[in-house]
Parts: structure tokens; C-alpha cells; sequence
């Protein structure tokens, strides 16, 4: 089994590192490692986020583990160079158009959130989140009104086929779990919303055991604070699913917790917690790295069938969290590579 690893920038590597020592301790058959180059590392080595040998090395393995790219002393660059497009043009370049981000509240842990325990304890939801549209993929650019004003533009847009697929991931999703699915879009203003309505609701007739519902991004994103334990499903467009997302990682505790899947109509997956390079803690071994660790249990789970490795992952990092080990983000103290070692420890 060949895995990718794409650790990046900021605490990418540091994070990364950890994953894979869990990856290492599973004693997997014909496990082979092969490491890439992106993002602003990849910049200064080859003049590129996303070398073609990165890209080459990700279509010949079977699942990418990804750490965070992003470095704010490339801010300046073109666009289609700055650190970002290295995870931008892996979703495009590899179709992973269905991305799975699971929030769940760790059992005895509701008082890890900044809500009330007894608004986070029912939290168990997952946002299936749209990758490969929506204004983050159409044109766009700067230019000039008639008055000489700098104008920047993004054009915001969906098919009915790529709102279709997403919709297939998410009633699928829902048909796993316990069956109901809440359509998020912003329909009330957005032509990409109403369409993205009508569709879903085409697509609900071949799932009637699922139970639709629509809600306008806005209310979403207040209802994800007042009643979380409520959502089962979330299905969304790109944008609205990036915010969303890292607000469910508050509901349940840290960003530093929260995984993801990005999947393709094959098996070929990239897995990457749902943070990023986080620059103001980088360097220092301070980065909780249990996402990235519960990516690789997302890896192991959906590009390779392992199911019972994925579950021993993840409930090493749950004992972890109920011994106490926690991370600066949770309010601990515990450092990089000693919460590595805990999970290591509870395998
Ligand atoms: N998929 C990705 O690679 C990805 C995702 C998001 C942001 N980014 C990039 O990362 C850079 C920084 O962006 P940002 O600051 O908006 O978001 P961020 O997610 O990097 O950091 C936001 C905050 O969360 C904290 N944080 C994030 N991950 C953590 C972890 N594992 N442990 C403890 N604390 C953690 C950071 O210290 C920071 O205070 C930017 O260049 C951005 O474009 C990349
Ligand atoms: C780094 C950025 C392009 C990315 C996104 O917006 O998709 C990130 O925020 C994420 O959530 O994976
Ligand atoms: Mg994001």
C-alpha cells in the first residue's frame, strides 16, 4: 500500500510527523511512504506550490495524507503561485470533488467546547462539503470600473451535474447515519443556491427514506451554536462548507481536532485536518496533531478498506483525550510530540 505524504508548510511537517509515526506502529503490510513537496516549501525549492512530480507521486498512490499549506511571506505572489494552490489544484487535478468533515464531541469531553456542555453533548454530525466548485473555481481577477476604481471579482457558479454528485455523497452519507439531510445554501439571494435547491430536491426523489431539509447559510451558522446536537447531515457548496466547517470545530472543541476526507468517484482520497499552516505557532511543537492523526484513521478507512486499523486510531486519540492529554488548543499543555506518544502509547 502506497501512501503520499504532502507535509507543507508551518506546522504541516510537525504534524504530519506524528501521523505517520501512528501509521508506522500499525505494522501494515507493504506499507511504503513517499513524500511530496507543496505548498510554499514546494515554491522555494522548485518555483512552484504544486511541482509535477508532487502530482505525479499522488496519482501513483493509493491515498494522500496532507498536512496545511500556507505562508504569509507568499502573499504576494501571483495567485496561481501562492502556497494555497497546491491543495486547490490537488482537488481539481485528482476530481476529489466530495469533501467529509466528521464533528463529533468526544464522549465525556463536552466540557473541552466553548459551549455549554449540555448544548455540545448530542454533537455527532458531518458536513459533506462540495470541492471542486463554486467561487472558489471561476474566473476571477482585478480590474477597473468606469470611475478608476479597482474592482476584484469572483465568479460565483454550479452545474446541475456537480451539484448532483455532491447531492448522491450526501444522501448516501445520510442514508449511513441516521437519515436526515439538511441542505445548506443561501437560495433566498444566490442563483447558485436556487439552483443548488432544485437540485438537491430532484435528487431526494431516489432517496425517500431520507428526510431533506434546507436552511439558509446564516441561520445554519446560528443553529450550529444554539442546537448542534440537531444536524446529522450537512450538505453544501464550497464556500459556505469552509466556513461551516471550522465553526463545528469549535462546537466540539479545537480546530486542532477535526479531520477530513476528500474523495474522488475512485479510491484515490486525500486526508488533511481541516486547519492550516497556523504560522503563529509554527517551529515551536506547540500544534495539536490529533486531526492529522484521525486524517490517516480517514485514509486507512476510505482509500484502503482497513476499518478495525481506522477505529484502533481513533479511539487511541479518544483514551488520549480522556486521560487528559491535551493540547494548548484544549487549554493542556501537552506539546506536539507528546501527544503523538500518548496516542502512540494507547494503539
Ligand atoms: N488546507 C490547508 O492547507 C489550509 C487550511 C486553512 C488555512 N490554510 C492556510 O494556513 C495559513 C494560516 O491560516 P489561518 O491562520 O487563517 O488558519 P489556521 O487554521 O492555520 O489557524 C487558525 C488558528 O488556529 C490555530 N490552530 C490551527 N491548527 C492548530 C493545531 N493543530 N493545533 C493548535 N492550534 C491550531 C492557529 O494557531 C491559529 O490561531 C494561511 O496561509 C491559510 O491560507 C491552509
Ligand atoms: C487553504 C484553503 C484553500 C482551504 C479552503 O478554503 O478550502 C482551507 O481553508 C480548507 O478548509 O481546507
Ligand atoms: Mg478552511
Amino acid at each position: 500500500m502506497k501512501i503520499a505524504v504532502f507535509a507543507g508548510d508551518g506546522i504541516g511537517p510537525e504534524v504530519t510527523r506524528e501521523a505517520v509515526r501512528v501509521l508506522q506502529a500499525l505494522g501494515l503490510p507493504g506499507l511504503e511512504l513517499v513524500e511530496g513537496d507543496v505548498g510554499g516549501a514546494a515554491y522555494r525549492k522548485h518555483g512552484h506550490p504544486l511541482p509535477q512530480q508532487t502530482l505525479d507521486i499522488a496519482k501513483a498512490s493509493g491515498g494522500i495524507l496532507f498536512g496545511a499549506v500556507g505562508d504569509f511571506s507568499l502573499d504576494g505572489l501571483e495567485r496561481h503561485l501562492r502556497p494555497e494552490q497546491a491543495i486547490l489544484g490537488l482537488r481539481k487535478e485528482l476530481g476529489l470533488f466530495a469533501n467529509l468533515r466528521p464533528a463529533t464531541v468526544f464522549q465525556g469531553l463536552e466540557d473541552l467546547t466553548t459551549l455549554r456542555p449540555e448544548v455540545a453533548r448530542d454533537i455527532d454530525l458531518l458536513i459533506v462539503r462540495e470541492l471542486n466548485g463554486d467561487v472558489y473555481f471561476g474566473e476571477k481577477g482585478m480590474r477597473q470600473t468606469a470611475e478608476g476604481l479597482r474592482e476584484g471579482y469572483d465568479i460565483m457558479s454550479y452545474n446541475e451535474a456537480e451539484v448532483r454528485r455532491i447531492a448522491h455523497v450526501g444522501f448516501r452519507a445520510a442514508q449511513g447515519r441516521s437519515k436526515k439531510l439538511c441542505s445548506v445554501d443561501k437560495a433566498n439571494v444566490l442563483e447558485t443556491s436556487q439552483l443548488w435547491r432544485d437540485v438537491v430536491i430532484e435528487v431526494a426523489k431516489e432517496y425517500p427514506d431520507v428526510e431533506l431539509s434546507h436552511m439558509y447559510v446564516d441561520n445554519a451558522a446560528m443553529q450550529l451554536v444554539k442546537n448542534p446536537g440537531a444536524f446529522d447531515v450537512i450538505v453544501t457548496g464550497n464556500l459556505f462548507g469552509d466556513i461551516l466547517s471550522d465553526q463545528a470545530s469549535m462546537c466540539v472543541g479545537s480546530i486542532g481536532l477535526l479531520a477530513s476526507a476528500s474523495l474522488s468517484e475512485g479510491s484515490l482520497g486525500l486526508y488533511e485536518p481541516i486547519h492550516g499552516s497556523a504560522p503563529d505557532i509554527a517551529g515551536k511543537g506547540l500544534a495539536n496533531p490529533m486531526a492529522t492523526i484521525l486524517s490517516a484513521a480517514m485514509l486507512l478507512r476510505h482509500s484502503f478498506g482497513l476499518e478495525a486499523e481506522a477505529r484502533r486510531i481513533e479511539h487511541a486519540v479518544a483514551k488520549a483525550l480522556a486521560d487528559g492529554i491535551k493540547g494548548g488548543d484544549l487549554g493542556g499543555s501537552h506539546g506536539t510530540v507528546a501527544i503523538g506518544d500518548a496516542v502512540l502509547e494507547r494503539l
